[in-house]
């Protein structure tokens, strides 16, 4: 048990599936999982341990932005062992090509968080994803035939910007997405030598204005999770 988490050792899979949103966890669970359990209902923050093909596997919320990935991920991984860590989040598009509905792999995350600047004394430090889990999440996907994109994606601690405007800066140097965890979940990964890759669903566009339903969001939120569960 951790401060956060009401689990006992041996209750978390190596592999756990990381969405913003506790009842988006309970739903990978109750959805994809063979025999799902709750490990973990402290501040509402559902986790569940269940079985795919055969191979354990866990789901947990990690609530929005920087400090609250980053407290699920150092417990995690500290003290129940986790070693694969994968964010399955939404996301609002930076640019015209990518869409609502498109899936993105996070290769890196930039950030307007000021977390890193403070740990690294006013230095960058550049949170990226996993290399084998970035390279077999794209075979997967090949496989399934699921559309991809990748690229650097914007972590952000504002989810109300107070100029609107201000996205363009980060859609100029290519920025493709913005959400609100990545790069605290890469950084903490990196200082334990875990692995951790971000899959985010495009939910909305800031450059279209168009939104999807929450009908939509399900079926294409499960293309996205249809390739994280075989990362385990
Ligand atoms: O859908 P999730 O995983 O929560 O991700 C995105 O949605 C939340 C904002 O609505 C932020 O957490 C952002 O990162
Ligand atoms: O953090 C987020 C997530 C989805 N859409 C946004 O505009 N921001």
């Amino acid at each position: 048990m951790s401060v956060h988490i009401n689990a006992k050792n041996g209750d978390i899979a190596e592999t756990i599936l990381l969405p913003g949103d506790p009842l988006r966890a309970k739903w990978i669970a109750e959805t994809f999982f063979e025999n799902p359990v709750c490990f973990n209902e402290v501040r509402g923050m559902y986790g569940y341990t269940g079985t795919y093909n055969g191979k354990q596997i866990s789901a947990m919320g990690t609530g929005m932005g920087v400090p609250s990935i980053s407290i699920y991920a150092h417990e995690l991984i500290t003290e129940f062992g986790v070693k694969n860590l994968i964010r399955v989040g939404s996301s609002g598009s930076y640019q015209s090509h990518v869409k609502v509905r498109d899936i993105v792999l996070a290769m890196a995350a930039s950030s307007t968080s000021g977390v890193n600047e403070l740990r690294f004394g006013g230095a960058d430090f550049a949170p990226t994803a996993d290399f084998n889990l970035f390279l077999k999440a794209v075979e997967i996907a090949k496989s399934k035939k699921i559309e991809l994109k990748g690229g650097n994606v914007l972590t952000s601690d504002e989810f109300y910007a107070d100029e609107f405007e201000s996205y363009k800066k980060w859609s100029k140097f290519g920025v493709l997405c913005v959400e609100m965890e990545t790069a605290g979940l890469y950084t903490v990964a990196a200082k334990h030598n875990v692995s951790a890759l971000s899959i985010l669903t495009i939910s909305d566009s800031l450059v279209t204005g168009e939104r999807t339903t929450s009908k939509e969001r399900e079926t294409t939120f499960k293309d996205m999770i249809r390739i994280a569960l075989e990362l385990a």
